[in-house]
């Protein structure tokens, strides 16, 4: 999979190259690579956003230098399967697990970063020329650009990669993997500071504890995400 950001915060990412996704990038799972909205300027102030038309408070990104950008990241002549170009941003589709999922199995993803007070209409409307585009949301709440939003979108992609995760058993039993909330986890000791494991964990039943965690699973999703037993 190749990944491509555009960001004003390039060393925001440098994270990526660390843990899991990092040792991906190393084995050639994952290809990522990060670029600076500004290297697509090319005044002295190396100015990415304007003042609104029609008046208003805050800035709006240019559409120069994202047209300048994503001329680079996008083929020129998409001979594939054309790339998903992906901006966060409160107006778009929630991200889910599902979500994630489906565009884990994407060979190219594209994420834009906004900032200020958004990006340029025309950037969207332009680059479905050539490319899928969609706005994805975390949820309803609004940060300062979209760097958060995509670390959280490529770490919750990039581990469903086939071969990213060492183990893809551990990928099954997880909240929203099977619609329902995980269960709760134990470990050593049997006892700690007088709380004790579920027995029924130590019985070595196997059935049995299975039934357990799945009751688990629908009682902790009844109390605390009753919408997902809706759907
Ligand atoms: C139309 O979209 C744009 O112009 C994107 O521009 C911006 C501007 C500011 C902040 C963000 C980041 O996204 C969120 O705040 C967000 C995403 N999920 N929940 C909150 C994006």
């Amino acid at each position: 999979m190749r990944l491509d950001i555009v960001t004003i915060f390039p060393e925001f990412f440098d994270i990526l190259d660390i843990s899991l996704l990092g040792k991906a990038r190393r084995s050639g799972l994952i290809d990522l690579a990060v670029h600076d909205l500004r290297d697509y300027t090319h005044d002295r102030h190396r100015t990415v956003d304007d003042t609104p038309y029609g008046g208003g408070a805050g800035m709006v990104m240019k559409p120069e230098p994202w047209g300048e950008a994503l001329d680079e990241v996008l083929p020129q002549d998409p001979a594939g399967q054309q790339p998903l170009v992906i901006f966060p941003s409160p107006a778009g589709d929630v991200f889910t697990q599902a979500m994630a999922r489906e565009l884990s199995t994407e060979a190219h993803l594209v994420f834009g970063c906004g900032r200020y007070e958004g990006i340029d209409q025309r950037v969207f409307e332009h680059t479905a020329t050539r490319a899928r585009v969609r706005l994805v949301s975390l949820g309803d709440y609004v940060l300062n650009g979209g760097e958060v939003a995509v670390m959280a979108m490529i770490e919750a992609i990039g581990r469903l990669v086939p071969g990213v995760v060492g183990n893809p058993e551990s990928l099954v039993q997880e909240s929203h993997e099977n619609g329902l909330l995980e269960y709760p986890s134990y470990t050593k000791p049997a006892s700690w500071r007088g709380l004790d494991v579920p027995p029924i964990l130590l019985s070595g039943n196997h059935g049995a504890i299975a039934q357990w965690r799945h009751e688990q699973q629908v009682e902790r999703t009844r109390r605390v995400r009753p919408d997902l037993l809706e759907s």
